[in-house]
């Protein structure tokens, strides 16, 4: 049974999800704040579902010799090393949706407490002083909102605002014309929306282009008594520079969530009068943590039971329907690749994967990560269909895709993998038949029809009389049992293989006496 482990404050409805599919969840919410307990035990698990408390490091990642699967029940994976996480093969998943509109009103909310300065009002009235004059807010209506980032709660929170009256710009270079006449917003450049905004929000992911986007530079170039909200991340704002803005009044107020060291238990905006902050508290209702735990318990779920991928943020989706057709096809291109990798002593310059037929219009991502990991996995036991594509990338493996959908062969789907290496190009091709068994139908270019087994010895032999009663005769002597016997040719008398199932591993020995039978050009023994 796959074990999870719960490290952070998921709602519990997760456990619930994961008894229901047969996995064995570990509840253990305060976990992932300790880094050496989470690393001393990560071992034991497949998979770890986390929100933003659990640091996933390199580090934390060697020891997790089992894992399959870290679950994201919300948004943000930049807790993760997603590519210590790749490369370990691991899948990193997320819940794209189920807290934006939570996270949109969090920002909406930041918005009326600035404006109204609520949060202060509060503490001051129930500190029984009635400062009626102190609090003089601004209005909302027909004021402009910058949004940084209009992707899913940016859309949002943009939608909110034009339903409050407000004229809405937006900056993101992702955002379509037809997209923001749809949303009512004005696309517009960042310089122009820090002209422009009376209030500006951020929604944009921490990545090394939107690092510090609000700088000492940009906040300078904001309009006089401008409103700063970050629901997003810490890190998008210069928070030094935010403050001096705030004490020179340059900056009329500003509402955090999110800071650039979290927990946040001190920070250069805390006990500014005109700063609200909340912690981390976006994705906090118990609508989103209902939604983002029950899907991020079946995403894992439906991964760890039967190999469906959704919302992965480092291997394309294969969806649960998707699943069983595209398993035995996952087999044929995971052997091919495996058979042709054993063959190879020189190394791989680059793996050609071709998709005919039916085949080619399934999900042929998922299909070459499998051909590239089996090339891979007689040189690096640890490569899995995550983490494939990226060794190879690393090393300089040129992988391609060639797709023909109408089949050029007599089988409803082929797949042919060629491996270009140093010392020669190989290849072999297969198809799956209706018993969902994958076979090598085609090696060197000629014709063969075999299933894959445990042990197996491929020759390539003269096409002469003598060489199968040899063969046959030093297979007997070294008690040897065949379980099935392969044989093509070019042509008649011209060059030959034989691609033969045995019963146990074949040894050294054996295959040296093989290599001495005349008409043979070379045996090797293969394992699937
Ligand atoms: N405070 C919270 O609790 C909380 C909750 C949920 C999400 N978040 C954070 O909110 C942010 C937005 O989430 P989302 O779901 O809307 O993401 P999203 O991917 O749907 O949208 C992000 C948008 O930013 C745009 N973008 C990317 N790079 C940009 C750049 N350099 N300049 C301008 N725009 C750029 C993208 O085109 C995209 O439209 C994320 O950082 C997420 O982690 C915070
Ligand atoms: O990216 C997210 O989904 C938010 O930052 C929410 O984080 P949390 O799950 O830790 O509240």
């Amino acid at each position: 049974m796959p074990r999870v482990l719960i490290s952070d404050a998921l709602s519990p409805a997760a456990v619930q999800i994961f008894k229901d599919r047969g996995i064995d969840a570990d509840f253990q919410p305060d976990l992932g704040k300790d880094r050496d307990r989470l690393a001393a035990v990560i071992g034991d698990y497949d998979g770890l579902a986390i929100r933003s408390a659990t640091k996933v490091t390199a580090k934390i990642l060697e020891g997790a010799v089992r894992l399959k699967v870290i679950g994201r029940a919300g948004i943000g994976v930049d807790n993760v090393d997603v590519p210590a996480a790749t490369g370990r093969g691991v899948i990193v998943m997320n819940t794209p949706f189920g807290n934006s509109i939570t996270t949109a009103e969090h920002a909406i909310a930041m918005m009326f407490a600035l404006a109204r300065q609520i949060p202060q009002a509060d503490a001051s009235t129930q500190a029984g002083r009635w400062e009626k004059n102190r609090f003089m807010g601004v209005e909302i209506t027909a004021k402009t909102l910058g949004v940084i980032g209009c992707g899913n709660i940016g859309a949002i929170v943009a939608d909110r605002a034009v339903g409050l009256r407000m004229r809405v710009v937006a900056y993101d270079p992702y955002l379509t014309p037809e997209r923001a006449l749809t949303l009512g917003v004005e696309k517009v450049e960042l310089d122009e929306l820090l002209r422009r905004a009376d209030i500006i929000t951020l929604h944009v992911p921490m990545t090394d282009r939107t690092r510090n986007i609000l700088s000492a530079e940009a906040i300078a170039r904001t309009k006089r008594g401008v409103r700063i909200v970050n629901c997003a991340r810490g890190g998008l704002v210069d928070e030094a520079a935010l403050r001096a803005a705030l004490d020179s009044g340059h900056v009329a107020g500003a509402a955090f969530d999110v800071f650039a060291m979290e927990p946040a238990t001190e920070n250069p905006l805390f006990g500014h009068p005109n700063v609200v902050c909340t912690p981390h508290l976006g994705a906090s209702t118990s609508e989103a943590q209902e939604n983002v735990a029950l899907q991020v318990a079946d995403q894992m779920s439906d991964y760890l039971l039967q190999g469906a991928i959704q919302n992965a943020v480092n291997f394309p989706s294969i969806s649960a329907e998707e699943a069983p057709r595209l398993k035995p096809f996952v087999a044929l291109a995971e052997k091919l690749g495996s058979f042709l990798g054993q063959l190879t002593e020189a190394p791989i310059k680059g793996i050609r994967i071709e998709y005919e037929g039916a085949v080619a219009g399934m999900n042929t991502r998922a299909l070459t990560a499998a051909a590239v990991t089996g090339a891979l996995r007689p040189f690096l036991q640890d490569v899995n269909m995550v983490s494939a594509p990226v060794v190879a990338r690393d090393r300089g493996i040129v992988v391609e895709e060639v797709k023909r959908e109408n089949a050029a062969r007599d089988y409803e789907s082929f797949i042919r993998i060629v491996i270009d290496a140093e010392d020669m190009p190989r290849h072999a091709g297969g198809t799956v038949f209706q018993d969902g068994k994958p076979r090598v139908t085609e090696i060197r270019d000629i014709a063969v029809d075999a299933e894959f087994a445990p042990h197996m010895i491929y020759v390539r032999n003269a096409d002469q009389p003598g060489f199968i009663g040899r063969f046959g005769m030093l297979l007997g002597e070294a008690g040897v049992n065949v379980a099935t016997f392969a044989l093509g040719r070019d042509r008649p008398g011209g060059d030959a293989i034989c691609f033969v199932a045995v019963d146990e591993a074949v040894s050294p020995e054996l295959l040296a006496r093989i290599e001495e039978i005349p008409q043979v050009k070379r045996a090797r023994a293969v394992r699937f």
